[in-house]
């Protein structure tokens, strides 16, 4: 038997970081999507074939006839962590245990800010978990994501497992979260071409916030105020134009705080200050930042946007909302 499931990449509109300490958050599932084949192998081994993954450590070498492969399997262990977790968990979750082989493909840049650990375990756990007989809700889904992400990085708000595996355009705070009313957004993401790790930003986050919690907390505090604004906004009767306007004013203050926080990088405010100079409302970062991607929000001018994200040296993705979260693809018994 084989399974084939899909689960999208996210952007954190607001509320990045701060999320971690319990304040509320707003992200929306993009179009970008992470596919995981699982199918049963005949043995009890468990092998995993990812193809976008590249694990730095890769020496080749040659003598005459021959050539030697040697690469640094700590870090090809590491990079595999979410995906291992998620196997992991799934079959505690099903309670048997069986060889399998696993497979995965993605659309979704590593490392920068879209969630793409989140996807790859919501999707290894949706797939894993079918071909193990074992129906889960999606909210159960995004509980083990949250899971795998705790597991691997050691902390986690569990926003991007439960948007990945819900999908459409949410509000979550301390693992809940309710459904905003849908509104396309005129958005143009960013990408730097650089990776952060989040496991690291979040843990530098936490020496900052421990060494210095009276300037640190009242930047978190601010942020959490700041999405219960935008909610505000977002949820109220007032016209498309003028909700623009407001969330694209507090996209910049966010971006300002998550700067204050250490998070941005040089390329990062580049590309955010040449999204607002080219018409963009708002431009701030998304994800956990020290590269990755932007956002900025530009009604009417995202032409104009991605042409000057990309004369800054950065990449230009167009995306729309993904109003689905985990998807079973195929299941070929
Ligand atoms: N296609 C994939 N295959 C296997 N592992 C992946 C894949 N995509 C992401 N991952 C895992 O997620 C990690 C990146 O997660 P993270 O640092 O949270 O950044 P982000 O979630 O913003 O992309 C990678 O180092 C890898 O361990
Ligand atoms: C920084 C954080 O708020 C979001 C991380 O998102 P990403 O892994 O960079 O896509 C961490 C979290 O919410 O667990
Ligand atoms: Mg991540």
């Amino acid at each position: 038997m084989r399974v084939l499931a899909s689960a999208p990449a996210k952007i954190i509109l607001f509320g990045e970081h701060s999320v971690v300490y319990g304040k509320p958050a707003i992200a929306a599932a993009i179009n970008l999507r992470t596919y995981v084949e699982a199918e049963l192998r005949r043995d009890d081994r468990i092998r995993i074939e990812a193809h976008d993954i590249k694990v730095p450590g890769l020496t080749v070498s040659f003598s005459e006839n021959e050539i030697y492969f040697e690469s640094d399997y700590g870090k090809a262990a590491e990079v595999l962590s979410y995906v291992r977790q998620a196997i992991e968990l799934a079959m505690e979750e099903a309670g048997v245990r069986k060889g399998i082989n696993v497979s995965i493909t993605s659309q979704i840049p590593v490392g920068a800010g879209l969630g793409s650990s989140a996807a790859v375990a919501v999707a290894t756990i949706g797939a894993v978990s079918k071909l193990l007989g074992l129906e889960l809700t999606r909210e159960e889904v995004a509980k083990l994501g949250h899971k795998v992400e705790l597991l691997v990085q050691g902390a986690s708000s569990g926003i991007d497992p439960t948007v990945s595996a819900i999908g459409g355009f949410l509000y979550y705070e301390k693992g809940n979260f309710e459904h905003l009313p849908f509104m396309e957004l005129p958005i143009v993401v960013g990408y730097t071409g650089s990776s952060g790790s989040t496991k690291e930003l979040v843990a530098m986050v936490r020496r900052r916030y421990e060494s210095m919690p009276e300037l640190i907390v009242p930047i978190l505090n601010a942020m959490g105020k700041l999405v219960e604004k935008a909610k505000e906004v977002i949820t109220s009767e007032l016209d498309e134009e003028e909700k623009f306007a407001k969330l694209g004013e507090l996209m910049n203050i966010n971006h300002g705080l998550l700067d204050a926080l250490g998070v941005s990088t040089k390329k990062l405010s580049e590309l955010v200050y040449a999204a607002r100079t080219a018409g963009a409302l708002g431009a701030k970062i998304t994800g956990a930042g020290g590269g990755g991607c932007m956002y900025a929000l530009a009604p009417g001018k995202q032409r104009e946007v991605a042409t000057a994200i990309t004369i800054a040296g950065g990449t230009p993705m167009i995306t729309e909302i993904s109003r689905e979260g985990l998807r079973i693809e195929e299941v070929i018994k």
